[in-house]
């Protein structure tokens, strides 16, 4: 299986280590395509080793949601980028899980937590969480996928 993750890069850094925990877990699962997001060497100004600059990196991450089977999205931190990958996936009828910490005291744009429920084909789902519950929460949602 193929997994897109979407974590945010040059909207800011700050939930690195939980990105780091998530991609983990969600390796035990398929091949994440994405997991250049959790490397620590990747500050809030991106990439820069890649020779086509962000024109390489746009059109690479959009051949990789293409491949991908199933979309993990840490919306917490909010990121223009992850929002975009987001509404790209659901065009793409993808199968989404976004993740939310409501302990941040942040409120999650409507545009993702209204998107919930069945778009077209895309199966679009919202879940908020506490950190320690990470495991879990991937745990069951792949549990599910499995049996579907
Ligand atoms: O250098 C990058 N590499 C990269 O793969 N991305 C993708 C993957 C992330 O899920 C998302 C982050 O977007 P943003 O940088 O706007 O926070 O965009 C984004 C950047 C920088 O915008």
């Amino acid at each position: 299986m193929y997994i897109y993750f979407c974590g945010s890069i040059r909207g800011g850094r700050q939930d690195l280590k939980i990105y780091q925990r998530i991609v983990k877990k969600l390796q035990n699962y398929g091949q994440v395509l994405t997991e250049h997001v959790s490397h620590d060497d990747i500050s809030e100004k991106g990439e820069d080793a890649t020779l086509g600059g962000d024109k390489a990196i746009y059109e690479r991450d959009m051949e990789w949601l293409a491949q991908s089977d199933v979309v993990v999205a840490e919306v917490t931190q909010p990121s223009l980028g992850v929002g975009y990958e987001i509404g790209q996936a659901t065009a793409m009828k993808k199968r989404i899980l976004c993740l939310f910490r409501p302990s941040s005291e942040r409120v999650l744009s409507a545009m993702i937590r209204g998107a919930e429920g069945k778009l077209g084909s895309s199966v679009f789902q919202v879940q908020d969480y506490k950190e320690e519950d990470v495991e879990g929460i991937l745990e069951n949602y792949f549990g599910e996928l499995a049996k579907n």
